[in-house]
């Protein structure tokens, strides 16, 4: 058997369709164009394609794009103050400031002093904290959300009482990750790197989320034959011979696919959803802040 590959960049494409629609209504009705801001820290090459491709798809749907690039030198207050703008700006309704930040930059402040109400990162504390309480208005961090609605859609939707096992505990992805496998009522495991015989545990897994940062190291014998596996990692690599480097997830593709019931590559799977999320959390912090129904919630 071979996996069904999950095509995470036409899934990207419906989502980014449904949030283009929601727009235009919000335009039409309300004179409501949602904004998002992009704060873009230094000149990481990986990260200034990130924020082109957010900027240009928030344009091509309708929105209205912000981008600032501040040198890699800002000190902690410059940012902080223009964090504080933003937040005050009424045609700004979401605020990503791209992770990570310099050393001499206190992250959870920078992230603490965004408006909660702007969080389309869902990395304030006050989201994370809603999002652990099971309130549905919380703003979900992207990445997961994106895992997520891939994961519906393999299981029509019937994700309850399923095995999961999210591999990585960080804030951004893997602890999020677990919080919305558990509101699908999934049977939830985190991993990390201290656990004890992971590969024996993944065998269990109907779900198997993989967000390590360790390039392939999810083999095809730790997976149960027709799991759903999601691959988080985004990890540049360069081969010998190639002039290019290569992008590879954190599970072996070649190998898993033949054992999976499904499986997202790199590139073409969890990363454009996440930007689509992005744009569609934007939307939804625009419709609450103008105290307006959304038709994407
Ligand atoms: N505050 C904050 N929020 C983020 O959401 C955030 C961040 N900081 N810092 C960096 C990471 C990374 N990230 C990606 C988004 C899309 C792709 C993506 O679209 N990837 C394409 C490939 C792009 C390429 O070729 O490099 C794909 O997987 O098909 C990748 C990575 C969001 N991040």
């Amino acid at each position: 058997m071979t996996a069904n590959i999950i095509d995470g960049k036409a899934a990207a494409e419906r989502l980014r369709q449904q949030v283009g629609l929601e727009v235009s209504r919000l335009v039409t009705e309300y004179q409501l164009q949602p904004g998002l801001a992009v704060v873009l820290v230094g000149d990481d090459p990986a990260s200034q394609v990130y924020v082109r491709n957010k900027g240009r798809q928030t344009v091509a749907a309708g929105m209205l794009s912000l981008e600032h690039k501040l040198d890699v030198a800002v000190p902690e207050n410059e940012l902080l103050a223009l964090v504080d703008r933003l937040n005050n700006d009424p045609a700004v309704h979401g605020i990503l400031v791209q992770l990570p930040l310099p050393g001499h930059i206190d992250e959870q402040r920078v992230l603490q002093a965004i408006d909660p109400a702007k969080d389309v990162d869902g990395f304030h504390p006050a989201n994370v904290g809603r999002l652990a309480t099971g309130d549905p208005a919380a703003m979900a961090p992207c990445t997961p959300m994106g895992c997520t609605l891939m994961l519906r859609e393999q299981f029509d939707g019937a994700l309850c009482g399923q095995n999961a096992l999210v591999i990585g505990r960080s804030n951004i992805v893997g602890k999020p990750m677990a919080q919305l496998l558990l509101r699908e009522s999934c049977t939830v495991t985190i991993a990390h790197s201290r656990t004890r015989d992971l590969p024996a545990l993944c065998r269990q897994a109907d779900i198997v989320v993989a967000a390590t940062g360790r390039p392939e190291m999810v083999r095809g014998d730790w997976i149960k034959p027709g799991a759903v596996v999601i691959d988080v990692g985004i990890n540049r690599i360069r081969f010998e011979g190639e002039e290019k480097a290569r992008l590879v997830g954190d599970v072996a593709f070649d190998e898993v696919v033949e054992v999976a019931g499904a499986t997202t590559p790199v590139p073409g799977g969890v990363g454009p959803m996440t930007i689509a999320c992005l744009l569609r959390n934007t939307v939804v912090a625009a419709c609450l802040q103008r105290g307006v129904s959304c038709g994407l919630v």
